[in-house]
């Protein structure tokens, strides 16, 4: 049988780990895509490191553009990573090219997904991003196709492992921020810039391409909501676990009736929950279909291994012929956004203050919180340190997020409020 010639820009931790599963898997793999996946060219910085795979054979180029226009390359994988530069070029010179592009950039895809998704239309040609969203989870076939019939109203997950791993770690070893981060990076799971973790972009790129599958809509990444979990403090995490929960950096896109409502912001998940006991470098995703009811996955959201499994799933389906639209339906038939502001969300919030520990101070912050309609469910206070600095901690009742922002920004005013409030959204029970 023709083989399917593959050339892959970018050798880094998803490329050299695409480049090894198509050698180690190669039989089995062909079984299945119906012919041969072979790797024909390769285009990354430096030639002379060893990243434990062969590349005899294989033609070298060390312009990336060079992939869209070798008559030797039927598909060509895109693994450099960024939203714009070298990656978008080789995306936008493929498709021009008429290549079929396979990509891991969810980047790319949150910035850009409209026009190169319209492009690989006009063209004909297939554009897979199963790598792109929670790794080897198979999220991106299971909204697009398995699915398709059902009309989704929410879909929230754990999008980020580095971020679940750093949460992870701190809670069960109490190890520093830091550190931890340090950890991610040399198992492979954190970005080129480790910002794009730990401040929630990459999480909120992630949302962006599952809620334009999810609901129809172009990807609007300016409409996200991010909050990263920079500020999650130890202090926080123990609280959290003392109360029920677990604290989780969670992706959110929910159908409202102004809108589909997208954001990425920690969360106290109740440990009841599925989501609470994904750990570690492992995503999930939950999604509420109309018909099919709930459906969880879960699995290992970033590394070669996971990562690379995604990137060869989209060669099969293209070796077979598969076409599926990009966002699975015609572009034109894809909605604008209509984002919704944060500060209409309504639900509970944890608000924990350092207070100086003197008569006076909970009447102090329960009376703005009464000016604002707030009501509490529950309070939590340690021991007693008078004059010294001690933390509070405040359960609220369901409220509107305007009320409870409104209501903080009086509350770190007060005099006896020694350091900026930490409020954490409270997923429903
Ligand atoms: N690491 C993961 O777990 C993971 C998971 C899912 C998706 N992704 C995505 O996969 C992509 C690659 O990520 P990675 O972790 O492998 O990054 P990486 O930094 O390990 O690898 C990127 C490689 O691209 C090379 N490169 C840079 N500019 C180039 C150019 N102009 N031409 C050719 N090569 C160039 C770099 O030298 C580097 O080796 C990114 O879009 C990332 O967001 C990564
Ligand atoms: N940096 C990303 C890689 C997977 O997309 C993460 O930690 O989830
Ligand atoms: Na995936």
């Amino acid at each position: 049988m023709t083989p399917l010639k593959i050339g892959i820009a970018g050798l880094g931790t998803v490329g050299a780990g695409t480049a090894r599963l198509l050698a180690d898997n190669a039989a089995l793999i062909a079984t299945r895509a119906g012919r041969p996946i072979t790797l024909t060219a390769v285009s990354a910085r430096d030639k002379s490191r060893d990243r434990g795979i062969a590349l005899t054979g294989i033609t070298w180029h060390d312009d990336a553009l060079a992939l869209a226009a070798d008559p030797n390359v039927d598909v060509v994988v895109e693994l450099i990573g960024g939203s714009d530069g070298p990656a978008k070029a080789l995306v936008e010179a493929a498709i021009a090219a008429g290549r079929p592009v396979v990509t891991a950039n969810k980047a790319l895809l949150a910035i850009h997904g409209t026009a190169l998704a319209a492009a690989a239309e006009a063209a004909g040609l297939p554009l897979g991003f199963e790598a792109a969203v929670a790794g080897g989870i198979p999220v991106i076939k299971l909204l697009r196709e398995g699915l398709a019939a059902n009309r989704v109203s929410r879909v929230a997950g754990i999008l980020n492992g580095t971020c679940n791993y750093i949460l992870t770690t701190m809670r069960e070893e109490g190890r520093d921020f830091p550190e931890v981060l340090a950890d991610a990076q040399a198992l492979g799971y954190a970005e080129a810039d480790p910002a794009f973790d730990i401040e929630g972009v990459d999480a909120a790129h992630k949302l962006t391409i599952l809620a334009a599958l999810a609901f129809g809509q172009n990807v609007d990444f300016s409409a996200v909501h991010i909050e990263g979990i920079r500020n999650i403090s130890a202090l926080d995490i123990s609280f959290a676990e003392e109360l029920g929960y677990r604290i989780k950096l969670l992706g959110i896109a929910q159908q409202t009736p102004s809108g589909v409502s997208m954001r990425v912001h920690p969360a106290m998940v109740p440990v009841s929950k599925l989501l609470a006991a994904v750990e570690g470098v492992f995503n999930a995703v939950l999604m509420e279909g109309d018909f099919s009811g709930p459906v969880f996955c879960q699995g290992r959201g970033a590394g070669a291994g996971p990562t690379a499994s995604a990137v060869v799933a989209d060669l099969i389906d293209i070796a077979r012929g598969s076409k599926i639209p990009v966002w699975g339906a015609a572009q034109a038939a894809l909605a604008p956004s209509r984002p919704v502001a944060i500060s209409a969300l309504t639900g509970a919030y944890y608000l924990r203050l350092m207070v100086t520990d003197q008569p006076g101070v909970l009447a102090d912050v329960t009376a703005i919180l009464r000016d604002h309609g707030i009501s509490l469910e529950s309070m939590l206070q340690h021991g007693r340190s008078p004059g010294e600095a001690v933390p509070i901690v405040l359960v609220t009742h369901d409220t509107i997020e305007a009320a409870i922002s409104a209501a903080i920004s009086r509350i770190a005013t007060l005099d006896c409020v020694l350091e900026t409030p930490a409020l954490i959204r409270i997923e429903p029970k």
